[in-house]
């Protein structure tokens, strides 16, 4: 099928086949590079360093930093604007769907009079994070209006207010099926994109966390970039954080932002919800925003909230604790150039020892 998505980092075969890939390297470097250190070839020039100049540079390109994407990796495009303001709404969550949809306008609408041109809500705003509650919770989205309150709120909110609304996650209905889905919202009001949860979060921590989203839930196929009047943004849901191959694939296809409505748990997220963030914008030099709902007191499952957003350079921007918050924060995608500029990784890649594969744009050729 076209559209799975088994995006994989794996070895070339050609350097399989080789024991030692490495090999015409190190040879190359037994040869010339210990007669001279970084320091001396970048202080004090002389034919031999020019000599190695050339020769790194032979080197450099035998490494085929262009064949680590598979596709290449598309170029960063230019963002239709360079500086703007995000809100991200980190929302407590009740039992009442009506009321969840009511404080969520309110939020936006709270973010948007506070300048922010994008906001990006938590997963799961619209009901209690359970596989009791999504069956109950889930909406048609495709079908609409009455269907789907949370996401008609969505539209007239992004329309009237003529912002972008990365729209967190609501349990979604398909048939007899039920996804973890985010829609994405222009400023004109239509629906620019769904992103569904690709990878469930099924997990077993004895003593301290068990949860199989599978039990209800189905994941989807297929990754979600979208182009908005606030760059190009890569989206992921919660777990999706975890696996890099996607935040890579989007990254190579030229993505500005990635955006990650999460509901991390007070088991993992101490130790791996600013870890990964800050990994994904680092990894990829691009900037990263996650957005959590509050942490609920007796909820059955508790948020670890700390919505964030990281820059390029895997610095946190801004970030907040677990109460209720709405955060206004700037993002100025010049700094994206100024990053990759001066910590090279593009160009620096190894496509003659590894490759990332994005099988959806190679099968879509
Ligand atoms: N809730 C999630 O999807 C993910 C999570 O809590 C974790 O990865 O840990």
């Amino acid at each position: 099928m076209k559209s799975a998505i088994s995006s994989s980092l794996f070895f070339n075969s050609k350097n399989l086949l080789n024991p030692n890939p490495l090999s015409r390297f190190i040879s190359l470097k037994s040869n010339f590079l210990p007669k001279l250190s970084p320091r001396s070839i970048t202080k004090s020039p002389s034919s031999s360093t020019s000599a190695l100049r050339s020769i790194s540079s032979s080197m450099a390109s035998s490494f085929k930093p262009e064949q680590a994407r598979v596709p290449s990796a598309l170029p960063l495009p230019a963002p239709p604007l360079t500086k703007f303001n995000i809100g991200l709404c980190q929302l407590s969550v009740t039992s009442d769907k009506k009321r969840n949809i009511s404080h969520a306008k309110k939020a936006i609408e709270e973010a948007a009079s506070k300048g922010a041109k994008l906001v990006l809500l938590p997963e799961i705003w619209n009901s209690p994070y359970s596989n009791d509650s999504f069956p109950v919770y889930a909406e048609d989205i495709d079908a609409g209006g009455d269907a789907s309150p949370s996401t008609a709120m969505l539209s007239e909110v992004s329309k009237r207010l003529r912002i972008t609304i990365i729209g967190g996650s609501i349990p979604e209905r398909v048939g007899d099926r039920l996804y973890n889905t985010c829609c994405v919202f222009g400023s004109d009001g239509e629906l620019k994109a769904k992103h569904r949860k690709i990878h469930l979060f099924d997990i077993d921590i004895p003593g301290k966390i068990t949860f199989m989203e599978s039990k209800t839930l189905t994941a989807g196929e297929t990754p979600t970039i979208v182009d908005t009047d606030v760059g190009r943004i890569g989206i992921g849901i919660c777990y999706d954080i975890r696996f890099q191959e996607l935040a890579m694939i989007y990254a190579a296809r030229g993505a500005h932002l990635l955006c990650y409505p999460g509901a991390f748990n007070m088991t993992t997220g101490p130790l791996h919800w600013e870890l990964l963030q800050r990994a994904r914008a680092t990894d990829n030099q691009l900037y990263v925003a996650t957005c959590s709902p509050a942490r609920g007191s007796g909820a059955g499952y508790t948020a670890w909230g700390h919505s964030t957003l990281v820059g390029p350079f895997g610095e946190v921007l801004a970030t907040t604790e677990h109460e209720e918050d709405i955060i206004i924060a700037e993002i100025d995608y010049s700094v994206l150039e100024q990053r990759r500029t001066s910590l090279p990784l593009n160009k620096q890649r190894r496509g003659d020892l590894y490759q990332l594969v994005d099988v959806q744009r190679l099968n879509s050729k």
